[in-house]
């Protein structure tokens, strides 16, 4: 029995979307999803009641930050991750991998793992397989990653196709180390960079150990958007109906759709909650740089189509006087619209596979989003 079960609901008949269900140990998760990131246990700004308020199903923490500090052990005696910052649902914690990897010169990846120095004091530390696990056990999470490498891009073919090979022996040795496999779920990582004969390898090998969920890994990492989804519809073919798919980082608005008709179950990404911090709002009528002058004497909501408690309440200008004033309410209340307007769209989503219609859906969108 395991920590997670991924129910298939329905499958899209005009694409390869798919409605599911996820059931955790803190509840259950209605997919496609987009998940909140709070790197340092925290969603930066918004309290947990705000969270559930947008429609937060689930959020993800961030495992080379929290050992960073406070240190997953102060964590574990706060009686875990879901006590200490008071959130009850779902968490997704990464293995730290990604961060380690773009910590660039300052690591050295062995057989064993990555050695780094801290981006905080400059103090030498190797994350292995087994020390991840060992961290999100502390944790607590409901969803733990296995170590994996994250390839650079651009990277030439034999250096993808060893770091694939050494991410399927750390899955190996993350599973060997995860002992609590009925409160914590592991999801393996697929590698393989930008070449279709290395993503079908990692995806078979990485499927071939038999755990809930699976990532496709590797992506949004610079690469061209075309590039992405071309990989993205190839690799998914690999992976089994039945388990949930995880596309890591990845979340503007087309990206989720592009990645929902190939078949992706779960999103993150920091773009929402990055960009609210420095005026820029996503809006049915597309991007909307509050911060411009444009929008000084605006006295309309953000988003006549929204439903958050910013739009609610509040006007472009007056939002933009706090961006430019640099007032953290100004953070605030675009963080709230922001995750709120992603949130939305994945339930829009949900309704119109639910209805056999998500490239209909998809049309409409990019008409207002996009202008296209
Ligand atoms: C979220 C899981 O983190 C991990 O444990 N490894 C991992 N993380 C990634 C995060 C990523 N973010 C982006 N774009 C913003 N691409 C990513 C890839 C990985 C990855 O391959 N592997
Ligand atoms: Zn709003």
């Amino acid at each position: 029995m395991y920590a997670v079960r991924y129910e298939l609901i329905k499958e899209c008949k005009q694409s390869g979307a798919r409605l599911g269900r996820l059931h955790t140990p803190h509840g259950i998760i209605e997919t496609p999803i987009f998940m909140p990131v709070g790197t340092q246990a925290t969603v930066k700004s918004m309290t947990p009641e705000e969270l559930k308020e947008i429609g937060s199903q689930i959020i993800l923490s961030n495992t080379y930050h929290l050992y960073m500090r406070p240190g997953h052990e102060l964590i574990k005696k706060a009686g875990g991750l879901h006590e200490f910052m008071q959130w009850d649902k779902p968490i997704l914690t990464d293995s730290g991998g990604f961060q380690v990897f773009s910590l660039g010169p300052l690591r050295k990846i062995t057989e064993e793992g990555v050695e780094f120095r801290s981006h905080l004091d400059g103090s030498r530390h190797t994350i292995t397989p087994e020390k991840a696990v060992e961290i999100q056990t502390a944790l607590g999470s409901d969803i733990m990653m296995a170590f994996d490498e994250c390839a650079p891009y651009p990277a030439d073919r034999d250096y993808v196709k060893k770091s694939l090979e050494r991410t399927t022996r750390w899955l190996q040795r993350c599973k060997d180390a995860h002992k609590n496999t009925e409160n914590q779920a592991l999801f393996g990582i697929v590698q393989g960079g930008m070449y279709k004969d290395l993503r079908e390898q990692s995806a078979r090998e990485i499927t071939a150990i038999d755990l809930p969920g699976y990532a496709i890994g590797g992506l949004s990492v610079g690469e061209p958007k075309d590039i992405m989804y071309d990989i993205l519809g190839h690799t998914v073919q690999f992976l089994p109906e039945d388990k949930p798919r995880y596309l890591m980082g990845v979340g503007s608005p087309d990206d989720l759709l592009e990645g929902v008709i190939r078949g992706v179950d779960m999103f993150d990404c920091v773009l929402p909650t990055r960009i609210a911090r420095n005026g820029t709002a996503m809006t049915s009528q597309g991007k909307v740089v509050v911060r411009n002058a444009t929008y000084a004497e605006d006295f309309s909501p953000l988003d006549p189509e929204c439903d958050c408690y910013t739009c609610r309440n509040y006007t472009k200008a007056y939002i933009r006087h706090l961006i430019k004033a640099n007032e953290i309410l100004g953070a605030r209340l675009l963080t709230i619209h922001n995750l709120r307007f992603l949130l939305k769209l994945m339930e829009n989503v949900r309704i119109a596979i639910h209805e056999d219609r998500l490239l209909d859906f998809k049309e409409e969108f990019f008409k207002k989003y996009y202008k296209k």
